[in-house]
């Protein structure tokens, strides 16, 4: 065990190492330790990137990555001490369910897409994105884990990775980057929604053929998620989404338009609902830590998560952070975690159980290994004997852009020799902690996200300077179908990114994004565009939508608005003239628009997008220099 925690149990094995629940003996606190298999620590290439990265994980601090505490190494093991999630892997889910909602596919691919952004900020390349690396908790919410680790399928020559999640430059070039990234996560998307991966064989050439060279099977998913799917899986990496920001704005726009701007209470309360029928497979469920009667209880917490009955959907998020908080209270023995975050705490044991040294732990402990950190307490900055000089991070987070297919060595790091096993096998740490003095990373009961305050990231497109303002409210003060008024409102002036996507819709089915255009805003903090878009014919006798989408990054604290309005319909010619039918150019404006607000500034020019800066109130001006209008898509 590594020096400092107490294994409680072991939570499951893959190909890359054995994972253990464990403590951290100086608070207490619940942490997950994976112990790399043999397989990697053989893998001198995958260490030395391993190691280096390390440096960087530990470093990444957002609500979606499972939280990486500390790396530690001695000559015959590696361990990483992480973020205990207690939930499951969207894998046990999958085995169970099958597969999920769209909508729930579509949450989990947006969990999956903003811990990866997270990550290739700085320069990570998660590089083995599977159904099995995304946890789901209780509340439908997922993070991902194992950043950094895959191991070579048992085939001569196969590159690292999950060969059903593996991009097509992975197979031929061997290029892990954020490109593999993004069509790996499009690849769990796919199985989520269709309960396989895209493409299935029985040999690895076979499946190396699918990825390479078949198509992307697009017609067996539904049409909202196919556009996504499209782009996401596109075998050359230039023509997927530039980046996992770009990619997740883009399933905002068609998750909303596909399924109302509600998607996702739709899609987590479904996960929740899958993720809570598996309780008693969340690792705190069954705990033995918890006192006799832990398992029984435990299993009485099933029977009532199953036994639930059918709630309008309004409830169901509530009920199933009830559930969670339920299994988690189960679990302690009444005492619940501290606050937000995954900091999970036991209940109190007697103190002889948590020294260090006892017998359960001196048997565990790696021959040779000495504890040098056991009695390090949470929120101090230890000096660390075993630390080799010079491998603090203090690296910046890489600069947006500045990605290449190299192991991400944050710059400065001159880390080529790290592991230095010595005679006494001290364990070296690579801990999370920044150089100021607020000590290592490590959980605590009394910091939900331990180690010290990280910056928060810089959107793309801000330049890094100037923090981008909150953005109020969006709104879609008119749309007719054709023609509409949009209105933005932020607290400061900039930058603020518009995404406007225009749907049609035909009869019943899903509506698809037919045009998208995104602008950028500043030098006010209020604005109002008109917008026009031709929605084209609808033929005789037909009944057509046509949609707006409007979403701003920083999102808008009233999220994406979604307006849609009937298009005219021609009246069919009787059956004996031959007369074609006379196809709308522009659609009259609908009675149906709804109006979120009443239109104050609809005083635009007569053409095209054009938008309008507020400066003060009542007083309007244009800021044609501010004008960026591109299109995508
Ligand atoms: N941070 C964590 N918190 C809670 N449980 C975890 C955590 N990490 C892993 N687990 C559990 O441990 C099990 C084994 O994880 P591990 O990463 O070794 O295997 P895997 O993801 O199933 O396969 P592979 O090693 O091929 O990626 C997982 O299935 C999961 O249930």
């Amino acid at each position: 065990m590594v020096p400092g925690y107490r294994e409680v149990r072991q939570l499951g094995a893959g190909r890359t190492g054995r994972v253990f629940l464990a403590t951290y003996q100086a608070t207490g606190a619940y942490v997950a330790i994976k112990y790399l298999s043999a397989t990697l620590r053989r893998d001198a290439e995958f260490m030395d990137r391993f190691r280096t990265a390390t440096h960087t994980l530990v470093e990444i601090d957002d609500p979606r990555v499972v939280r990486c505490y500390e790396y530690v190494e001695t000559r015959s093991r590696a361990a990483v001490v992480m973020e205990l999630v207690d939930g499951v892997p969207l894998r046990a889910l999958l085995d169970e369910h099958g597969r999920t909602s769209p909508e729930a596919a579509l949450a989990l691919l947006k969990d999956a897409l903003l811990a990866l952004a997270a990550a290739h900020g700085k320069g990570v390349a998660h590089r083995d994105v599977t159904p099995g690396n995304l946890l789901v908790q209780a509340d439908g919410a997922a993070k991902l884990a194992d950043f950094g680790v895959a191991v070579h399928p048992e085939e001569p020559g196969a590159p690292a990775g999950s060969p059903p999640y593996m991009a097509p430059e992975l197979w031929t070039r061997g290029l892990a980057g954020p490109p593999a990234d993004l069509y790996a996560a499009a690849c769990v998307l796919f199985e989520s929604v269709r309960g396989r991966p895209p493409y299935r064989a029985d040999d690895l050439p076979a499946l190396r053929d699918g990825h390479l060279a078949e198509p992307v099977p697009l017609e067996v998913v539904p049409d909202a998620l196919r556009d996504l799917l499209r782009r996401g899986l596109a075998k050359d990496p230039a023509s997927r989404y530039a980046s996992a920001e770009e990619f997740a704005a883009e399933l905002e726009e068609d998750a909303a338009a596909g399924y109302g701007e509600d998607w996702e209470k739709r899609g987590r309360r479904h996960l929740a609902e899958q993720a809570t029928a598996l309780a008693l497979r969340f690792p705190l469920a069954a705990t033995g830590q918890d006192g006799p009667g832990a398992g029984r209880r435990a299993a009485r917490t099933r029977e009532r998560v199953l036994a639930l009955p059918r709630l309008p959907p309004h409830l169901w998020i509530a009920a199933a952070t009830v559930v969670a908080a339920a299994v988690a209270l189960v679990a302690s023995g009444g005492r619940l975690p501290p606050g937000p975050g995954t900091i999970l705490l036991p209940q109190p044991e007697p103190s002889s159980q948590r020294e260090p040294g006892t017998g359960d732990e001196a048997g565990a402990r790696p021959p040779g290994s000495r504890d040098t950190a056991s009695a390090r307490p949470p929120g101090r900055q230890d000096p660390d004997p075993a630390r080799p000089p010079g491998t603090r991070d203090t690296a910046p987070a890489r600069p947006p852009g500045a990605w290449d297919t190299a192991p991400a060595r944050p710059p400065g790091t001159q880390d080529t020799a790290p592991s230095r096993p010595d005679a006494t096998e001290a364990p070296t740490r690579r801990p999370g902690a920044s150089p100021s003095a607020t000590g290592p990373a490590h959980p605590s009961p009394t910091s939900p996200v331990p180690g010290t305050p990280r910056p928060s990231s810089t959107p793309p497109g801000s330049g890094g300077a100037v923090p981008p303002p909150a953005v109020r409210s969006a709104g879609i003060l008119r749309w007719s179908g054709s023609a509409g008024t949009v209105r933005v409102v932020a607290d400061g002036p900039g930058p603020v990114r518009v995404r406007v996507a225009y749907t049609r819709r035909e009869g019943d089915a899903p509506a698809t994004t037919v045009r998208r255009e995104e602008l950028t805003l500043h030098g006010d903090t209020a604005y109002t565009a008109d917008v026009r878009y031709e929605p084209g014919d609808v033929p005789c006798g037909t009944v057509a939508y046509a949609g707006i989408v409007v979403m701003t990054e920083p999102a808008a604290a009233n999220g994406p608005q979604v307006s849609e309005a009937p298009l005219t319909t021609p009246t069919c010619p009787p059956p004996t003239t031959a007369a074609p039918a006379t196809s709308p150019q522009a659609a009259p404006a609908s009675p149906q628009a709804t109006p979120a607000e009443t239109p104050s500034a609809s005083s635009g020019p007569d053409a095209g997008t054009s938008w309008w800066g507020q400066q003060d109130a009542g007083t309007w001006r244009r800021h044609p220099n501010h004008l960026n209008v591109g299109f995508f898509g």
